[in-house]
C-alpha cells in the first residue's frame, strides 16, 4: 500500500467512528431528555455548556485549527438543541402581550437553549418597509401597520419549529389568532402596568407609548386588550420578578403539559 492511500484509510476510519460516536451521542441526548423530564431537571443548564467550552478550549492551546475544531463542536452541540426542540415542540411557538412585557427577551432566550429560529415581526416589516415602526406610523397610520402584521402572519404559517414574537398589537385582530393557532401554540406574558412602565421607560421605540408614559395610560391600555390577550392564549405567564431563565422554564413546562 502506497502512503497515499494508507493515508486515505486512515481518514475512511476516523470518518466511521466519528459518524458512530455522532449516533451515539445523539441517543445519549434523547435519553437525557427522558431523564431529565422524569426529575424535573431543567433542560436548559448553561453552566454545562459553559464547563465543556472551556476544557476544549484548555485543550486547544497550541494546537493547530483551534477555531475549525470550536466550529465543529459547537455545530454538534446546536444540533443537540434542534433535536431537543423538535422533539419538544412540534410548532411554533407564537408570544404575545402588552409592550414591554418580554416577548423579545423570551425568544432570544429560547432561541438560545433551542437553537430554534426566531421571526421578531417588528423587525421584518420594518426591514421590509425600510422604515422604523414609529415612522410607518407617522407616514401612513396605524391601519396601514396593522394589515402588515396580517399579512406577514399568513406567510409565517409555512414555518416550523420557530418562535414567533408578535407585535404587541397583533393578538387585538381575530384573523391574526386564527392564524397563530394554525401552526403555533400560543403563550401570552403579562406584567404588572408598574414593571412594565420600568421595562420601557427608556425607549422612543414603541410610537403607542411615546407621550403617554405613565401607569394610568399603561393600565388603561393593558385593560382595554387583557380579554383578547387571554382568550388567544394556550399558556399565559406572568413575568413579574422572575428571571427570563425562570419564565422560559415555566413556558416549557406549561407547553410540554
Ligand atoms: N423578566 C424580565 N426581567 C427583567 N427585565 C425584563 C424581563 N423581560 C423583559 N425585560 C426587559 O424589558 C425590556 C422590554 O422587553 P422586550 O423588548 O423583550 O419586550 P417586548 O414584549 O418584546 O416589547 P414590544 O412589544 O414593544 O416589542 C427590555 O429592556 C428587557 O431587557
Ligand atoms: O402594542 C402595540 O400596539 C405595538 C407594539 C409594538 O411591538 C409595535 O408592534 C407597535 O409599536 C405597536
Ligand atoms: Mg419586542
Amino acid at each position: 500500500m502506497n502512503e497515499i492511500e494508507k493515508c486515505r484509510e486512515e481518514l475512511d476510519l476516523c470518518d466511521d467512528q466519528i459518524f458512530e460516536l455522532l449516533l451515539k451521542r445523539n441517543a445519549i441526548v434523547e435519553e437525557l431528555m427522558v431523564y431529565k423530564e422524569a426529575r424535573q431537571i431543567p433542560i436548559f443548564q448553561p453552566e454545562q455548556e459553559e464547563r465543556k467550552n472551556k476544557k476544549w478550549q484548555a485543550k486547544l492551546e497550541g494546537k493547530k485549527h483551534p477555531e475549525e475544531i470550536m466550529g465543529i463542536m459547537n455545530r454538534i452541540i446546536r444540533t443537540s438543541k434542534r433535536i431537543q426542540a423538535r422533539k419538544l415542540f412540534s410548532h411554533n411557538i407564537v408570544l404575545i402581550g402588552f409592550m414591554g412585557a418580554g416577548k423579545s427577551t423570551i425568544s432570544e432566550f429560547l432561541s438560545t437553549m433551542f437553537a430554534m429560529k426566531i421571526v421578531e415581526m417588528d423587525q421584518v416589516i420594518a426591514e421590509r418597509e425600510e422604515m422604523s415602526i414609529p415612522d410607518i406610523f407617522a407616514t401612513y397610520g396605524e391601519e396601514y401597520f396593522r394589515n402588515l402584521e396580517t399579512k406577514l402572519l399568513i406567510e409565517l404559517q409555512e414555518e416550523k419549529n420557530t418562535i414567533i414574537s408578535c407585535g404587541g398589537g397583533v393578538a387585538m385582530r381575530k384573523e391574526n389568532v386564527v392564524e397563530m393557532k394554525k401552526n403555533g401554540k400560543v403563550v401570552l406574558l403579562t406584567a404588572q402596568p408598574e414593571t412594565i412602565l420600568e421595562r420601557v421607560k427608556d425607549s422612543d421605540e414603541r410610537p403607542l407609548l411615546n407621550g403617554n408614559k405613565n401607569i394610568e395610560f399603561i393600565r388603561e391600555l393593558i385593560g382595554k386588550r387583557r380579554e383578547k390577550y387571554e382568550e388567544a392564549a394556550d399558556v399565559i405567564l406572568h413575568t413579574d420578578n422572575k428571571t427570563i431563565m425562570a419564565i422560559c422554564e415555566e413556558l416549557i413546562e406549561k407547553l410540554t403539559e
